[in-house]
């Protein structure tokens, strides 16, 4: 039978990921405090071994076909057929493990823009959450080291803000990798040729311009930051934090006024929460354990025969995702196609550059250089330039990220680059201003069920537009003079030269696009108390019941531009605070 544990503490939190090993480390700093989580897999540094700590592995196991996946790290969530995707069922990682998610992304580091953050708070009516006030909160949790050139190569240059750290003596250590990707500073002049101009960086508050990434990296071994190994390394020997690893919850549980009391493990356990629990089961689960708990759309949990607690129609609504494509190229230049097809080229690099000197390719997150930009005007129908324009205007409508090999579909990065001699080189396109909106459901009442997933990604007839015009302006950056000189073919190789009209692209789109690694949020959306469609309030309080709280991604308010990692320790950070002063 199971170990038989403490059962009695005062915060219980559910997912050992991102955003529950922050709170939880933070909670538990006071020693009064009793401190547990519960988390379905273990240490990623065992269940992923090596792959989980090299940054390029980063590459592996995270693609969209549901074969690409490692059980053992992975929640293997598939979504429904993808109607705007050529009804295709995609496969979108998530961490299962202590990090979550952190131990599974591809470690890019940046903070969405100041309007972002000012929507937000106007969103929630509480502007606590506009730039300067989220900022301290940003800079407590990250702990960072310049980048170092050599072993940067000197074209290869990164910038940055220092100011944007101040205070840095956080946990999460954030630096720039030692290899930056030798397309990245061809993509970058190519960008140029089409008027996005290089920026400083993209961490304090404006990403407008193009650079090179931070990324969550340890400086000295080169190996990933996880909020595992950030925040919960030197947490986890508190005697008041006690951590159950290969422990699932089924459902909250709560008393008759309504309170939440503590969790249901599926071993049969339950752990008693004598203040709060807190959900940090992520975008996809946090809803679902939400609904089997009782709390969400009443017709969901009438048909699965649930107990309804709350009639929250917002659980799971809302789902706003990042989605991607990319355009590839021969390359005159080394790049990840190299890494995944050279065996031995991986093994000499992994023994000599990467454990000997931290140095070479497998230091790389394989996608290190980033732009944004606001779509420029006339590309798009007057109705969907209305929408554009609506959208605050230091919010980006389009990322583009340089990348180091072929992504083809995004089905399997390993698999898929081509094995005919050459080197490939892409753009990767997304959307971070997308107007579609996906869900989160359940198909029963038991977590042994995965919840249904549906990004619903080009479903809007506006982001098909935004997509097919941010398409044309990314083959213009590899048809660039810039970048003639390292092609090593003049033609596109994917999707290729003979896709020309608005039908063939928006076809090539379709048959392609997919999630950018899973920046899914807002499915436990924050918003007003008397918003009948927000789930959580701007403390992170679940609405209508007691002693419950949302905090990771899916209580986002909105989905910054670009990479959330930084908005999810931060949100964490800022909760952790509120509890500790009795909020
Ligand atoms: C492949 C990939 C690439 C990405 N690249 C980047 C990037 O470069 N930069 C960036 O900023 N962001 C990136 N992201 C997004 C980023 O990783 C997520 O937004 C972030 O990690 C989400 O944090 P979270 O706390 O909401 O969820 P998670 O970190 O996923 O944590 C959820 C945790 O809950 C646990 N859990 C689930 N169900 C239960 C249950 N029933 N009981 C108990 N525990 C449960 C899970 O095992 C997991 O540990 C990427 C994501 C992926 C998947």
């Amino acid at each position: 039978g199971p170990v038989k544990r403490d059962t009695e503490y005062d915060y219980v939190v559910v997912g050992g990921g991102t955003a529950g090993l922050a709170i939880a480390a933070r909670l538990s700093e006071d020693p009064k405090v009793q401190v547990a989580v519960i988390e379905p897999g273990t240490y990623y540094q065992i269940s992923n071994m090596i792959v989980g700590e090299v940054p390029a592995g980063c590459s592996l196991f995270a693609g969209s076909d549901p074969a690409d996946t490692n059980s053992a790290v992975d929640w293997d969530i598939v979504t429904t057929p993808q109607e705007g995707a050529m009804n295709r069922s995609l496969h979108i990682a998530r961490g299962k493990c202590l990090g979550g998610s952190s131990a599974r992304h591809y470690m890019v580091y940046q903070r969405g823009d100041k309007g972002c953050y000012q929507q937000w708070a106007d969103d929630v009516g509480d502007q606590s959450y506009t730039w300067d006030n989220l900022l301290p909160y940003f800079q407590k949790s990250v702990n960072f080291t310049a980048p170092r050139a050599p072993p940067r190569a000197a074209n290869a240059t990164a910038d940055y803000n220092p100011a944007a750290f101040t205070n840095g003596s956080g946990p999460l250590r954030v630096t720039y990798t030692n290899y930056a990707s030798p397309i990245s500073s061809w993509v970058q002049k190519g960008l140029t040729e089409i008027g996005i101009l290089p920026t400083q960086d993209f961490n304090s508050g404006s990403l407008l311009g193009s650079g090179y990434a931070a990324s969550t990296i340890d400086p000295k071994t080169m190996k990933r930051e996880s909020s595992q190994t950030s925040y919960y390394e030197p947490a986890k020997n508190r005697l008041n934090f006690r951590t159950f690893i290969l422990s699932k919850a089924s459902k909250v549980v709560f008393d008759a006024n309504k309170k939440a009391t503590g969790v249901q493990l599926t071993d049969g356990q339950f752990i008693k929460a004598n203040k709060e629990v807190i959900l940090s089961a992520g975008v996809f689960q946090s809803p679902q354990l939400l609904m089997l708990s009782g709390i969400g759309p009443k017709a969901t949990l009438d048909k699965y025969n649930i107990t309804v607690i709350a009639d929250r129609p917002g659980v799971g609504q809302n789902l706003t995702d990042h989605a991607f494509f990319a355009p590839s190229y021969r390359v005159k230049v080394e790049t990840f196609t190299r890494l995944a097809s050279d065996l031995i080229y991986i093994a000499t690099q992994y023994l000599f550059s990467f454990i000997g000197s931290q140095t070479g390719p497998l230091t790389n997150p394989v996608a290190d250089f980033l732009a944004f930009e606001r779509l420029p005007g006339g590309l798009v129908s007057p109705d969907t330039q209305k929408l554009l324009d609506e959208i605050p205007t230091t919010w980006p409508h389009i990322e583009y990220t340089a990348a180091s090999g072929h992504i083809g579909n995004f089905s399997n990065l390993r698999k898929d680059q081509p094995k005919d001699g050459y080197q490939y080189g892409g753009i990767m396109v997304a959307l971070t201003a997308a107007f579609s909106r996906g869900t989160v459901g359940i198909k029963s009442a038991s977590i042994d069920d995965l919840p249904v997933v549906d990004p619903k990604y080009l479903t809007h007839p506006g982001d098909v537009e935004v997509a097919v015009a941010a398409f044309k302006r990314a083959r213009k950056v590899y048809a660039s003079e810039a970048m003639a000189d390292v092609l090593a073919d003049p033609n596109e190789y994917y999707p290729g030269v003979g896709v020309q009209t608005d039908e063939q692209i928006t076809e090539a789109i379709r048959k392609s696009i997919g999630p950018l690694g899973g920046h899914g949020s807002c499915t436990c959306r924050m918003g007003r108390v008397d918003d009948p469609n927000a789930v959580v309030d701007n403390k992170a309080r679940v609405i209508g019941v007691t002693g419950l709280r949302v905090v990771d991604a899916s209580s986002f308010a909105i989905l910054p531009p670009g990479h959330p990692q930084a908005t999810v320790y931060a949100l964490a950070e800022k909760i952790a605070d509120e509890i500790k002063k009795g909020n």
